[in-house]
């Protein structure tokens, strides 16, 4: 399979127009420079312990450079573990990341399982950036990235082993997710997301929710919704991991950083004060 355009469908909504624009606009040195680290692009978050005698001291003029490689380890980690929860993947099997991105997790995917991963994303700035990726590692006949809604995928009833949301479900009606997850899914397939929600125990969402989904314009669910949502598509949960003390150090470590974007304060304080929960959840299709 090879890509060299990407054909751009109008969006579905205006909404998806206005989120097809950001990404499009999308260019933080945040990502970028971290992506530059080894050339995996992440639009994802990290999650494990900081390895504080790399990252050494920070009077070194090098210190910069080295908090930017375990920013990126961690967000590295993050792609690794929900490839993890997908299981055994034979290489003749075909893998969906919905939400794909500039197409980080999919090249992991495919050097994991060296099986055909499509990626979906609203953005043809990200697609093209993904597609570019797959050529310059030459993957291209494995991997690769379309510009299309996730609610709709061009991919037959049945085609994957397994799929996901990697910090991607927050753009879409859950009911309407699941069940395109759930059509293109084999019986017995995989369904894995890392996701941020908001706790229903702590009631509604709290203030730094809402700040995360102005800065984002998205609109992030509750727990509760993700788990019925599922239930209600024939997704049968088989680990939901609370990763949220597993993230803060990431979260605390970026802050410290000259590339921080704002938003660092509103994940430390909701992940503190328990309104907001970074999850994995994975699920058979059944
Ligand atoms: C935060 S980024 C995550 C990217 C990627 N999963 C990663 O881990 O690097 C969110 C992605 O969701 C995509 N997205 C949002 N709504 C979408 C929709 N309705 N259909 C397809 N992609 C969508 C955006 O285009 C963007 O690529
Ligand atoms: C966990 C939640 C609620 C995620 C919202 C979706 C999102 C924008 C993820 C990170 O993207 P990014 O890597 O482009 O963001 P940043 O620039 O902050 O690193
Ligand atoms: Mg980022």
């Amino acid at each position: 399979m090879t890509s060299t355009s990407v054909f751009i469908p109008a969006p579905a909504t205006p909404y998806q127009g206005d989120i097809a624009r950001y990404w499009d606009g999308e260019a933080r040195p945040v990502n970028l420079r971290l992506g530059d680290v080894d050339g995996l692009y992440h639009h994802h978050y990290g999650i494990g312990a900081v390895d504080h005698a790399t990252l050494g001291d920070a009077d070194d003029s090098s210190y910069e450079s080295r908090l930017i490689a375990e920013l990126h380890r961690l967000e590295s980690a993050q792609a690794a573990l929900l490839l993890d929860h997908l299981g055994p993947i034979e290489r003749d099997a075909t893998l969906v990341d919905a939400g794909c991105g500039r197409g980080g997790s999919m090249v992991m995917a495919h050097q994991r399982f060296g099986c055909t991963v499509e990626g979906v994303t609203l953005s043809a700035k990200q697609a093209d950036f993904a597609n570019q990726r797959a050529r310059e590692l030459g993957m291209d006949d494995h991997v690769r990235a379309r510009v299309c809604d996730m609610l709709g995928m061009p991919f037959e009833t049945g085609q994957a082993a397994a799929s996901w949301n990697n910090e991607s479900s927050m753009y879409v009606d859950l009911h309407d997710l699941f069940a395109e997850h759930a059509r293109v899914l084999a019986a017995g397939g995989r369904y894995v997301t890392i996701t941020g929600c908001w706790n229903p125990r702590y009631g509604q969402p709290s203030k730094w929710v809402s700040q995360i989904n102005a800065h984002f314009e998205c609109n992030i669910h509750s727990r509760r919704e993700y788990l019925r949502a599922m239930a209600d598509n024939r997704l049968v949960p088989q680990a939901v991991i609370d990763l949220t003390s597993a993230t803060l150090p990431y979260w605390e470590l970026r802050a410290t950083s000259s590339l921080v974007t704002g938003i660092e304060e509103a994940f430390i304080n909701s992940y503190k004060d328990g309104s907001f929960q970074y999850l994995l959840i994975a699920a058979d299709r059944v």
